[in-house]
């Protein structure tokens, strides 16, 4: 058998020569430890070998032939890549599990570690209270059919009536995992627990860290393995999936009536409901949700997760060279909104983050890497919490304007701001005296003279200032953001 499949417990007792490093691993990896040790991912006792990933990856099965969906593997550093013992930690540094590296690997690029996985602790995360390891979930289920349902939306009057129709069809006991993905996970618990008084008596409700893979096909059949892990003998779902280790069964065409219930043999006007684009343009728009679509308490939950785009955060990120602009239009941009809008905002300007949040780096591109991806963690934390984050660093690489993008991303909304004014005009303007100093050899590494500045190719807005007056300038960015939907027309000028 494999290194990778379940094994007894190792023994504590190492050698003395035994390496042992700690490792942070990615949220998503992490979440695949939570699995692998609660028992989620049968037969997988830990991160897959290179034979296993590569069958995975080729035949979507494991050597030995049983149908697994996705490669469950941890990418990590060359030099941790080298130890014995591996102690997974999560974001706060706390261990989780002991990984014992018996097959490290590389795929070419990245290396990865290997080996069976044992908790390091009692068993934590997000949580926790609610979702016990799947052998107490499948030891608390009645005998009998358990239909099982992996849920990453809320769920509403459709849907319900869905898993009422098809439970009292099979006679099953119902299974719903809500999904633990996004930035706001607790929130879609809370949704699908409101939605518990219109779901079958005794409903099971059992939250699992599942993270989203890229590939759809995967993530579906990995939701079914889950599901069945958890005890789920059938699995509804709208999607094909291959290789699922129980029934699926599809849910069936539900219709409203004329007295808004949801039926099988329901007729009348707009009786297919609200499909997702409208659901999403209501949920976008701050528009009431119909009561024949869902009950005000799942409404409610709803719109926490998905807040109108007026309420939600977001994140203007400024770039371009220095003396480009990026500070007086940031500066011009927070005064315009401080005025009219009535979010927080937040200034995160190059040269204020450097004595503070950045203090001590310097200029290469290692420093300048840190720095905007710093500026980018607390930008992304304003707008998780509904605020305005304004950033102004020159950001010259490509790399790390895409990281804060994805960061912030999750959490609201991100205009990237090229401010394209020609190095010409910056070195005319050469405020500090700078490119001057930098012509002279007296400024080393300095962008658009002796270090590169990578122009953006993905920018929401390109604004060059040597044409445009700054009013102009800041116009055009409230009018993006207005196109956009995070801000409203100003009520007084
Ligand atoms: N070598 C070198 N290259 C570029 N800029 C330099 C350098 N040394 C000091 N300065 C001053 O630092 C400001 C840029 O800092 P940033 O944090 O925005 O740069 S970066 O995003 O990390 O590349 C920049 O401010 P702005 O003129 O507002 O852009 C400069 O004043
Ligand atoms: N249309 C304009 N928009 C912004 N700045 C302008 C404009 N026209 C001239 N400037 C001047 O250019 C300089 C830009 O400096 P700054 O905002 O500090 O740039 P950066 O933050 O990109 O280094 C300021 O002195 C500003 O007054």
């Amino acid at each position: 058998m494999s290194a990778n499949r379940a094994e007894p417990e190792c023994s504590d007792d190492l050698a003395e020569d035994v390496t042992v490093l700690g490792w942070v691993p990615e949220p998503a990896e992490l979440s695949d430890v939570e699995l692998l040790l609660d028992g989620a991912f049968p037969p997988l006792g830990g991160f897959l070998d290179a034979a296993e990933a590569e069958s995975v990856r080729t035949r979507r099965r494991l050597s030995d032939g049983t149908p697994w969906p996705a490669p469950i593997t941890l990418p990590v550093p060359a030099e941790v890549a080298t130890a014995d013992e591996i102690e997974l930690r999560d974001a706060e540094g706390a261990p989780v599990a002991l990984l014992r590296n018996i097959a490290p690997w590389s795929d070419g690029t990245t290396c990865h570690v290997s080996g069976p996985l044992r908790p390091a602790a009692a068993p934590g995360g997000a949580l926790r209270r609610m979702r016990p390891p799947a052998a107490e979930v499948r030891a608390g289920l009645p005998a009998g059919p358990v239909l099982g349902l992996v849920a990453d939306e809320p769920l509403h009057h459709r849907e319900l009536a869905q898993v009422r129709e098809l439970a009292a069809e099979l006679d099953a006991h119902v299974l719903l995992l809500p999904r633990m993905t996004g930035p706001r996970p607790e929130i879609l618990v809370q949704a699908l627990l409101a939605a518990r008084p219109h779901l079958p008596a005794g409903t099971t409700i059992v939250p699992v860290p599942l993270a989203r893979r890229a590939d759809p096909d995967g993530d579906a059949a990995l939701a079914a393995q889950v599901a069945a892990a958890y005890g789920a003998t059938h699995l509804i779902t709208e999607r094909q999936v291959d290789g699922c280790p129980i029934p699926v069964v599809e849910p069936p065409e539900m219709l409203r009536d004329s007295e808004d219930r949801w039926t099988r043999a329901g007729i009348g006007p707009g009786s297919g409901g609200l499909s997702t684009a409208e659901l999403r343009a209501r949920l976008d728009d701050g528009a009431p949700l119909p009561s024949w679509f869902t009950t005000p308490e799942i409404a409610e939950q709803q719109r926490r997760l998905h807040p109108p785009l007026n309420r939600r955060g977001f994140t203007v990120l400024f770039t371009g060279l220095s003396g480009a602009g990026k500070s007086t239009l940031a500066r011009a941009l927070r005064d315009e909104l401080s005025q009219h809008d009535h979010r927080a905002v937040t200034l995160l300007d190059g040269d204020v983050v450097r004595r503070t949040l950045c203090e001590g780096l310097g200029f290469s591109a290692a420093d300048r890497s840190r720095n905007v991806r710093r500026i980018g963690f607390v930008a992304s934390e304003v707008t998780r919490h509904g605020g305005a984050a304004i950033c102004a660093p020159i950001a010259p690489y490509e790399d790390d304007r895409d990281a804060v993008r994805r960061m912030v991303a999750e959490c609201g909304g991100f205009v990237l701001v090229y401010v394209a004014t020609p190095l010409g005009e910056c070195e005319r303007r050469d405020r500090k005296g700078l490119y001057r100093k930098a012509r002279a050899g007296a400024l080393p590494e300095f962008t658009g003279v002796s270090a590169p500045y990578e122009a953006p190719a993905d920018a929401d807005l390109v604004l060059d200032t040597s044409g445009l007056s700054q009013d102009e300038a800041v116009g055009r960015v409230v009018a993006l953001l207005r196109e956009r939907g995070w801000v409203g027309s100003w009520t007084w000028e």
